[in-house]
C-alpha cells in the first residue's frame, strides 16, 4: 500500500478507499481515446446536445463524458461553440435538443441557479462579480439560494436562515486562500481583472461544488497572477472537485489538464490526454485557429505568431501546419533555406 492509499483499517476503520486525486494514475477512459469515448467514472454525461443560431449549428455534441476528479480542458477555435455548450450545460441557455446528466441527475430544463445548488458551478469569460458590492458581499452572495438579479436584494434580507456566521467564516476562509482577504472591504470594481477572476472563482466555491466550470480563466489575467490561478485550479482537484475549463492558452492546457476535449464547428472532434491530443492534426488545426487575434497581414502579426508558436513548439513541430507556417514566415523574411528542403 502506498502512502496515498492508506489502509482503511489503520485509519479508523472507514471502508471508503482514500484516493489522492493528484497522483491517481488509473486510466481516465474505459475505451480508446476518441470523440465520445466512455470514461471510467464520468460526472457529466451529455447526449445529442444541439443549439442553432439562425442557420448555424453552434453546438452539435453527439456524446461527451467528463471524467470525475480530473481537470478537463475544452479547447477549439473561436466560434467553435465552447461557451454556448457551457451555457447550455449550466442552464444559462436552452438547447434545441439533447439531454445531459450531472452525477446521475438529468439537468435538461433545470434553471442555472438550481444547477449551481446541485453542485455544478461556473465562471464567465467576462467576470460577473458585482462591482458596486464589496468583496465580502460578493462572496456571501455565492451562498444564497436566490435567483439571478434577485441576488442584490438578498443582501438586505435575512436569506441565510441563521447561517450568517458560518457563511461569513466560509467566505473569509476562501478569501484568505485566494489572497483576497486584504481586499475584503474593497468594492469589487476596484480589483484588477485577475483579482476579479480569483474572486469569481472563490465565490463559486461558496456553493461547495463538485464540478467547477471555468470559461477562459486566464483571459485578461496579469502574468503575475497566472501561476497563482494555475495553483488554485490544481487545488480544486486536490480537494476532490472536478474541473472543466475553456481555454485558448495552450501552456495552461498542457500544464494542468488531465484530459483535453477539442471542439470545432459545434462538434467534438478529438479527445484524449494532452500529449496525445496535441499531436492530432485536427487539434493542430483547431489550435492554429486559436491565434485569432494575430493579424497575419501585418509584419508584426507574423512575428507575434512566430513568437507564440516558438513558445509552443511541441504542438506544432513535425506537423504539416508547422511546415506551412514556418515556411511562410521564412519566405517573407527571405531566409527559408532549411525549410524549403523539407518538401
Ligand atoms: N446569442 C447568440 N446569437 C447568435 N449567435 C450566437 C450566439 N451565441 C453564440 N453564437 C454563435 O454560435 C457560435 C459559437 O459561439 P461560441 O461563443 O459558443 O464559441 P466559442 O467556442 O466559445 O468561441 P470563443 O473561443 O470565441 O469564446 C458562433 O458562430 C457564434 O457566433
Amino acid at each position: 500500500m502506498s502512502m496515498h492509499h492508506p489502509n482503511p483499517e489503520e485509519s479508523g476503520g472507514v471502508q471508503t478507499e482514500a484516493v489522492d486525486y493528484m497522483t491517481d494514475t488509473r486510466p481516465i477512459a474505459s475505451e480508446p481515446a476518441a470523440p465520445g469515448c466512455r470514461k471510467r467514472d464520468p460526472i457529466l454525461v451529455a447526449k445529442h446536445v444541439t443549439r442553432t443560431f439562425g442557420g448555424i449549428n453552434a453546438v452539435d455534441v453527439e456524446y461527451l463524458e467528463v471524467p470525475r476528479h480530473k481537470i478537463t480542458a475544452l479547447i477549439g477555435p473561436n466560434g467553435a461553440g465552447k461557451t454556448t455548450f457551457f451555457n447550455l450545460l449550466t442552464g444559462f441557455d436552452q438547447p434545441n435538443s439533447g439531454e445531459w446528466t450531472f452525477d446521475g441527475t438529468s439537468l435538461a430544463g433545470v434553471p442555472s441557479y438550481k444547477v449551481a445548488r446541485m453542485g455544478m458551478v461556473r465562471t464567465f469569460q467576462l467576470t460577473k462579480v458585482m462591482g458596486k458590492l464589496k468583496v465580502i458581499e460578493n462572496m456571501r452572495l455565492g451562498a444564497t439560494k436566490q435567483e439571478g438579479e434577485k441576488l442584490s436584494k438578498a443582501l438586505f434580507k435575512n436569506v441565510w436562515g441563521g447561517r450568517e456566521k458560518e457563511i461569513t467564516r466560509h467566505a473569509d476562509g476562501l478569501l484568505e486562500k485566494f489572497k483576497l482577504d486584504t481586499k475584503r472591504e474593497d468594492y469589487a470594481a476596484s480589483l484588477s481583472g485577475g483579482q476579479r477572476k480569483l474572486l469569481e472563482m472563490a465565490r463559486a466555491l461558496m456553493a461547495d461544488p463538485k464540478l467547477v466550470m471555468l470559461d477562459e480563466p486566464m483571459a485578461g489575467v496579469n502574468p503575475a497572477l497566472t501561476q497563482s490561478l494555475l495553483d488554485h485550479i490544481r487545488n480544486l482537484k486536490s480537494e476532490g472537485m472536478t474541473v472543466l475549463f475553456v481555454e485558448h492558452d495552450m501552456h495552461m492546457v498542457r500544464n494542468i489538464a488531465d484530459w483535453v476535449v477539442v471542439m470545432a464547428e459545434g462538434k467534438i472532434v478529438a479527445e484524449g490526454p494532452p500529449a496525445e491530443v496535441m499531436k492530432d492534426q485536427a487539434v493542430i488545426d483547431a489550435y492554429l485557429g486559436a491565434h485569432h487575434d494575430v493579424d497575419l497581414g501585418a509584419a508584426e502579426g507574423v512575428e507575434e505568431l512566430e513568437e507564440q508558436l516558438a513558445k509552443d513548439q511541441e504542438s506544432v513541430v513535425g506537423t504539416d501546419n508547422a511546415g506551412i507556417i514556418g515556411r511562410g514566415i521564412a519566405e517573407q523574411d527571405g531566409r527559408d533555406e532549411e525549410r524549403k528542403e523539407e518538401r
